[in-house]
């Protein structure tokens, strides 16, 4: 049986992809909440919807093309119309942080050429005060020491983000520092 907070990502996702119309470049997020916006998206093509889709990750890459939604790599757009993506934690004002899902640089990408960015959530992402969700940060393997470095002079704590006690390659093949600054 689904649980509410999976409800509310389904009915937040519903909600995004009405202000898709025909004929736009749709950015597509990464992480389970995302996940909803996409199939809701395949069933629209399904029913005749001519839209275009930039992927944030190779796991979004594979939803899509399974689901025969139309594909772009970001190299070939300049602009993209609205993008659908989750968060980690927002507060009231609408300050976030995401990447948590380690689709961070792409996600960024997709976002700065993105004209409407529609952040969807469930209510458990909510807080008062961003820093719940440690600050995930994409680094170029080489410069993860110094940045390490640097979170430490700022008297944060961070610890690059294992996979099976092997460090996460993004699809970068960058390193992902997760962040904490109580
Ligand atoms: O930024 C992301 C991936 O890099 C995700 O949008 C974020 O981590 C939220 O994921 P989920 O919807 O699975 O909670």
């Amino acid at each position: 049986m689904r649980t509410d907070l999976e409800m509310e990502k389904q009915l937040a996702a519903k909600e995004a992809v009405k202000f898709i119309t025909d004929n736009q470049i749709i950015g597509l997020g990464t992480g389970s909440t995302a996940y909803y916006a996409i199939i809701e998206i395949g069933k629209l093509i399904n029913t005749g919807l001519k839209i275009k889709a930039v992927p944030t990750s190779s796991k979004t890459r594979h939803l899509a093309a399974s689901l025969n939604i139309p594909l772009l790599d970001i190299e070939s757009v300049s602009s993209i119309d609205i993008t659908i993506d989750g968060t980690d934690e927002f507060t009231e004002d609408l300050t976030l942080i995401k990447g948590g899902g380690g689709a961070l640089f792409q996600e960024k990408m997709v976002a700065s050429i993105t004209t409407l960015l529609i952040i969807i959530a469930d209510s458990s992402k909510k807080v008062d005060t961003l820093g719940k969700f440690k600050l995930p940060i994409e680094v170029s393997c080489s410069a993860c020491e110094n940045v390490m470095k640097e979170i430490q002079s700022l008297n944060g704590s961070s610890e690059i983000r294992k996979s099976s006690n092997i460090p996460f390659l993004t699809d970068q093949a960058n390193y992902i520092i997760d962040a904490d600054f109580d």
